[in-house]
């Protein structure tokens, strides 16, 4: 059966040309969470942009459903497939303004029964009120919370989710989880706990022989659903392998 979602030999330069990563490969069924950990600089949040096709890379393939991006289109794909920043860049406006903004584009428009942010921050100790203020008066823990209640109400099918709980305090990172946990997810984390909590599978990237280039190794632990599927991919200097 062709998995959900998958990235295949996905490798990135640097624009000095030297390498950021090398054929790092995923693949995940419909409900997986890969926790993707790894030292600050490693290339988590650039290579979330590259499965998003925010940024190009130069070599992998991302499929989703059997579909590359280029027979989905790069837009559709992006609704399909998507990033949730850290922090959320400088919004005019609400989040609701954002919202209904997103609605507009036609890459959303085919969607139907679209569902409603504010239910979203209500299960994570927000407001309805959260959602009718300017992004800028938000704090950030408010402001992370509202744009992933956004991001889910646009019914994404997967999330690109970059440190989603990291201005949260641990209540509230236990109710996002609690939630995300049902989503498809590569997830960065730097919290072992929290990767113990949510993920089904774990991919750490590492500093290569060249330090440039990325090592990926999984943990053999089980996760709290009990289902360890480990990854062991090595995408170092000019032999890259990669074992499952
Ligand atoms: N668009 C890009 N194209 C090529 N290289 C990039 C691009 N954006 C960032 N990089 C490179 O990727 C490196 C790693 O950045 P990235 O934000 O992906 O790391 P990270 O592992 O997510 O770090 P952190 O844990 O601190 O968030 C940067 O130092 C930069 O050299």
């Amino acid at each position: 059966m062709t998995p959900f979602f998958t990235a295949t030999n996905i490798t990135k330069l640097r624009p000095d040309g030297s390498t950021l990563f090398k054929n790092v490969s995923i693949s995940l069924e419909r409900g997986d969470v890969l926790a993707l950990r790894g030292p600050s600089g490693v290339g988590k949040t650039t290579f979330l942009k590259c499965l998003a096709e925010l940024i190009t890379h130069e070599a992998g393939t991302t499929m989703l459903d059997g579909k590359t991006s280029s027979e989905v289109g790069v837009p559709v794909w992006r609704s399909k497939v998507m990033y949730v920043p850290q922090r959320p860049s400088a919004h005019t406006g609400t989040p609701m303004d954002l919202f209904h903004q997103a609605t507009k584009y036609a890459s959303q428009s085919k969607k139907k029964n679209l569902g409603d942010p504010i239910e979203f921050g209500i299960e994570w100790g927000l407001s309805d009120s959260h959602f009718h203020e300017n992004w800028s008066t938000l704090s950030g823990g408010e402001m992370q919370r509202a744009s992933l209640a956004v991001a889910l109400a646009l019914l994404p099918e997967v999330l690109l989710l970059d440190e989603p709980t990291s201005a949260l305090d641990p209540e509230s990172t236990l109710l996002v989880e609690k939630t995300l946990k049902k989503y498809t997810c590569v997830w960065i984390t730097h919290s072992t706990d929290q990767a113990d909590r949510v993920a089904t599978q774990t991919l750490t990237l590492g500093r290569g022989r060249k330090g440039s280039a990325a090592v990926v190794e999984g943990n053999g632990d089980a996760n709290a659903n009990g289902q360890a599927i480990d990854q062991v991919a090595v995408a170092i200097g000019e032999a890259p392998t990669a074992v499952y």
